[in-house]
């Protein structure tokens, strides 16, 4: 059996370097080439933290496409170059499974028809942790009978994006069954902006950013005289390896574009 051929962008980063790490462990996974903005030409065991891989650093996407023979790109950089690359790696025909979060709706339809045009599969998961996969799938079945609800994330605070990926999709799964329903008083009025959160049809989304957090989130609906809360914690970035690998697996059989992991899960 051939081994899937694997780029990763963001080696050095915190989900990177653990995405390094799971390949490494793979008998089925090698890791061809890493993208990084900087440390051109150097190899992935050149750094002390990370595993003991030949595989090298590339600066430029097209040189790297161009120079390496690879069947799937691992984004998890930052919005802006995430996106870049995913649009470039499709172009080449290499099949994207992105992590990275903090696209636009826009991004998003741009890559899902350029995907389809290119008859290329690509993964886009904003939580690869299976457990936030099912809090998320939870939390959609519980606001068809609990159409108030408030989400809090907490995350540490590295991180770019507000709200987070995994809020945004919730709160998006949540709009499928959830009938459009303004919340609180009808006459309430912030007095400092922003105290109500952010409003996505009429819900609220809170984003706490603080050191010490990993990934957070907290789904509470309410109803007359009961509360309920779906959370779900990652304490380790070891909790996205499986959906990750299970993404890397499965990008291999599709022609189009999957926004969320749960669309793969039996
Ligand atoms: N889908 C999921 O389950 C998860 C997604 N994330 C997302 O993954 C992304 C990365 O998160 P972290 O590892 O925590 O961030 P991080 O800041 O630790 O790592 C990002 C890495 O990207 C690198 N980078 C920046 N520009 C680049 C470029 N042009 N080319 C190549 N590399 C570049 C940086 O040098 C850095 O090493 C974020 O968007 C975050 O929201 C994070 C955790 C879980
Ligand atoms: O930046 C992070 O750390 C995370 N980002 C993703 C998100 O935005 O939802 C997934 C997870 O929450 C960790």
């Amino acid at each position: 059996m051939s081994k899937v051929r694997v780029v990763v962008a963001g080696p050095r980063g915190k989900m990177g370097s653990e995405a390094l790490r799971m390949i490494e462990k793979q008998e089925d996974l090698e890791l061809v080439a890493c993208l990084d903005h900087k440390y051109e030409g150097r190899k992935v065991s050149d750094f002390e933290e990370l595993p003991n891989l030949d595989a090298i650093f590339y600066s430029d996407i097209n040189n790297c496409f161009q120079s390496v023979k690879a069947d799937v790109l691992v984004d998890l950089t930052t919005p802006e170059f995430g996106y870049l690359h995913t649009k470039t790696a499709i172009h080449y025909g290499v099949r994207p499974v992105v992590g990275t979060t903090g696209f636009t709706e826009e991004q998003l339809q741009e890559l899902t028809d350029l995907s389809e045009e290119k008859g290329v599969g690509v993964i886009i998961a904003p939580n690869f942790a299976l457990g936030a996969v099912l809090m998320m799938q939870f939390a959609k079945w519980a606001a068809k009978y609990f159409p108030d609800v408030e989400i809090i994330e907490k995350h540490h605070d590295n991180k770019l994006d507000a709200p987070s990926g995994t809020a945004v999709k919730t709160a998006a799964l949540i709009k499928e069954v959830r009938e459009t329903k303004t919340q609180g008083h009808p006459e309430e009025k912030e007095t400092i902006s922003g105290a109500r959160g952010a409003d996505v049809d009429g819900m609220r989304i809170h984003s706490m950013r603080l050191p010490g957090l990993v990934a957070h989130q907290e789904v509470v609906f309410g109803s007359s005289g009961e509360n309920l809360t779906i959370k779900h914690d990652s304490f380790h970035r070891e909790s996205f390896m499986t959906g990750v690998k299970l993404a890397i697996d499965n990008v291999m059989k599709l022609d189009i574009l999957v926004y969320g992991l749960e669309n793969i899960l039996e």
